[in-house]
């Protein structure tokens, strides 16, 4: 029997779409292309390459508007957020097309050769297994790097989202993408094992939560594939006495609500210091309250829905058991009586360590604010988690870099929201992840570094 990937609007609560999954002829032709293209992509030179990325981008931003439509009908995103998502998705492509061949040339190195060096050749196919939660700017963060390595990318998007699946490998064919080069390959969950073990995978880029990812690396490094894993984070933004309250409130306010909350970089626990405390929480609840909840699909709409009904239940569990321990909540709290998934900007103040908006990934807009005695104080408590993806600190600047150095986490932002941008590499620490996106680094990720030593030097 065939199985089925159902898109759902969230704000509706109803079915959109249908997509049948990969089956078994499916799944075999995608890898075979996949693994034939890259013969002649390999060989191609990085102005080929580029010239597909920079036509793929421009396709991006032509289609902007149905691009951003689809994402929006599936997974709630605010329209205007969805639009910035494509262009975002374009820039990556547009990134990697200008600086690849720069990140990727020989490292020249001294030694008793002639000549030695280093050179980065691609691996093969490479598989993104992908989220829903930014489903064109995750695709691109994955692919643009891959290919303008030379690589050839197989894609397998969240069930969730096959339209937008769909869409992303409608602009590779629009641009006449030579076959193989980029696949989408719609595969049901219980089949993504097996495509990572197939010998024509050579690796595998995963952007999800850190039990999938879990699964996703053990199957890989069971062949001895390498991995980058990007995966949850409750990251910590720590507001100082010295710090311009009404900016970081207005930042943080945004950072907490972007995709209604669901974000893995969004912040998630406020650490604020004492003497601060009762301002900067005037201060954040007024902009919270101010927010527009509504319909996606509208300009005007600053919230939407939550995904999915279950992680909107999970959200709201959240939330009551951490009032339950002992935490206040100023505002939002509890779901409204709406179709759809929504669920509204909310304010927890008094949380502590141990309690579940603290403990757990929040991915909804929720902001769990903590007090700290001071500076010192607040690194501890950013650091007590098991996640270590990204955080901010507002400060005085210098303090501000010095206490990078003290935060577990692989991004810090100083007096600015955290964000992902293709010029600087993102990722995490702890179970946060392992390897880096975007960047330099993020291109690295998907070669062979091979050494070269040509003949031995005379004296
Ligand atoms: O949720 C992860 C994606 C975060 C981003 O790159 O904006």
């Amino acid at each position: 029997m065939t199985t089925m990937l159902t898109a759902i609007d969230p704000s509706t609560g109803e079915p959109i779409r249908e997509v049948p999954a990969a089956g078994p002829v499916e799944i075999e032709t995608t890898l075979d292309h996949a693994e034939s293209a890259f013969g002649d992509w390999r060989r191609t030179g990085f102005a080929e390459r580029a010239e597909l990325l920079r036509a793929v981008g421009a396709e991006l931003r032509r289609g902007v508007e149905d691009y951003a439509y689809v994402m929006t009908e599936e997974m709630g995103k605010p329209i205007t957020e969805a639009r910035g998502e494509v262009v975002k998705a374009a820039w990556a492509a547009e990134h990697y097309a200008e600086h690849g061949e720069r990140y990727l040339a020989a490292d020249v190195v001294e030694s008793d050769a002639t000549s030695s060096y280093v050179q980065y050749l691609p691996l093969g196919p490479v598989l993104g297994v992908l989220p829903w939660n930014a489903p064109f700017w995750l695709a691109f963060r994955f692919c643009a790097p891959a290919l303008m390595a030379g690589n050839t990318a197989v894609m397998k998007h969240d069930p969730h989202v096959p339209g937008c699946a769909a869409a992303i490998a409608g602009a590779f064919r629009a641009v006449g993408a030579p076959d193989g080069v980029f696949a989408s390959l719609p595969v049901a969950t219980p089949d993504v094992a097996g495509v990572i073990r197939d010998r024509r995978i050579r690796a595998v880029s995963f952007t999800g939560s850190d039990r999938a990812g879990a699964a996703v690396a053990s199957v890989a490094a069971s062949e001895i594939k390498p991995a980058v894993l990007e995966l949850g984070g409750s990251d910590p933004s720590i507001v100082l006495a010295d710090a311009d309250i009404e900016a970081a409130a207005e930042t943080l306010a945004l950072s907490r609500i972007i995709n209604a909350g669901q974000s893995c970089i969004a912040a998630k626990r406020i650490i604020v210091e004492r003497s601060v405390h009762d301002e900067f929480v005037e201060a954040l609840r007024s902009r919270l309250a101010a927010l527009r909840m509504g319909d996606p699909r509208h300009d005007d709409t600053q919230v939407g829905p939550i995904a999915r009904a279950d992680l909107r239940d999970a959200l709201h569990r959240q939330v009551t058991e951490t009032v339950t321990a002992g935490a206040t909540c100023l505002l939002g709290g509890s779901v409204p009586d709406v179709p759809g998934f929504y669920y509204p900007p909310t304010l927890l103040t008094g949380v502590r360590p141990g309690m579940a908006a603290c403990a757990e990934e929040t991915f909804g807009p929720v902001a769990a604010v903590m007090t700290a005695v001071d500076a010192e104080h607040a690194v501890d408590l950013a650091n007590a988690t098991q996640y270590g993806l990204a955080a901010s600190v507002w400060t005085e600047t210098a303090r501000g870099e010095a206490m990078a150095r003290e935060l577990e986490a692989g991004q810090v932002s100083v007096n600015g929201i955290v964000k992902t941008d293709p010029r600087l590499p993102s990722g995490g620490i702890k179970r946060s992840g392992y390897g880096r996106e975007l960047g330099r680094a993020g291109i690295h990720e998907f070669v062979n570094a091979q050494q070269v030593w040509v003949g031995p030097k005379r004296d």
